[in-house]
């Protein structure tokens, strides 16, 4: 879908402010505040480096799992931003999913294809098997976007416990079964009916809303 007029820098900005604000509505400070978030080589691992700065200010711990480093300069300028915070880089990920209170899973989007490749396995069995709150964005890595998770391989029992979709629901929303999150506040009434798309009631100043369909959590 075309975002219009927003480049991908600022889209990154309000998606990772919509997921650093997720996290918060699950997870406050208060009940934990070391957040491990695992980015992937994409713009969905964008989103994640963006969103533990926010965390950060918000005033959490965040720690970042970044194997598999962009050269490209978007990503340069976040990692470096994150840095000058004095984040950690943890590249061990066995270590620092022992050591945190909270997980956000940003390694793959909706450009996901195929078995996962190398140094992902290891890492999604691992989100697999934990007990750590995981708020995964965009879609639960490993997923397919359309038909949800693999059949085989790494992933085929990952179910996160909550996903935050942005700019709007990918198909694999029917497969899910976890607190659903949408942050596209950003989504102008002009593109919501270019697309067909229902705008969720946003509160107040948030940039993502909880949706529920027949009683439960969607
Ligand atoms: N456009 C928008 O509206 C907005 C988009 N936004 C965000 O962008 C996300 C989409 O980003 P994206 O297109 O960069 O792809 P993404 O899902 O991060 O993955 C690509 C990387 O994964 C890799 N890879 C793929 N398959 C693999 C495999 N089997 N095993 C291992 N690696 C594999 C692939 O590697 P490669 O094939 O290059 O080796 C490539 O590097 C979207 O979900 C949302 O979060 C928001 O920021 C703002 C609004």
């Amino acid at each position: 879908m075309s975002t219009g007029a927003f480049s991908i820098d600022q889209l990154m900005e309000l998606a990772g402010l919509s997921v650093s604000q997720a996290v918060f509505k699950l997870h406050p400070p208060s009940k934990g505040s070391r957040v491990l978030v695992a980015c992937g080589p994409g713009n969905n691992g964008g989103d994640g480096l963006v969103a533990a700065r926010h965390l950060w200010h918000y005033g959490y711990q965040p720690t970042i799992y970044y194997p598999k480093q962009s050269k490209n300069e978007l990503y340069q300028r976040l990692k470096k931003q994150l840095e000058g915070l004095t984040i950690p880089f943890e590249n061990d990920f066995g270590k620092a999913i022992g050591e945190t209170d909270h997980i956000v899973d940003a390694i793959f989007g909706f450009s996901f294809s195929g078995e996962v490749r190398e140094p992902f396995p290891s890492v999604i069995e691992a989100l697999e098997k934990t007990r750590i709150p995981v708020l995964a964005v965009d879609a639960p890595s490993s997923w397919n976007i359309e038909t949800g998770p693999p059949e085989s391989g790494p992933g085929r029992q990952y179910s996160p416990d909550a996903l935050i979709s942005l700019t709007a629901p990918k198909p694999l929303l029917k497969m899910y079964r976890g607190r659903h999150f949408v942050g596209g506040r950003f989504l102008s009434q002009a593109m919501a009916e270019k697309y067909n798309l229902d705008i969720p009631p946003y509160e107040g100043l948030d940039q993502v809303v909880e949706l529920r369909v027949e009683g439960r959590k969607l």
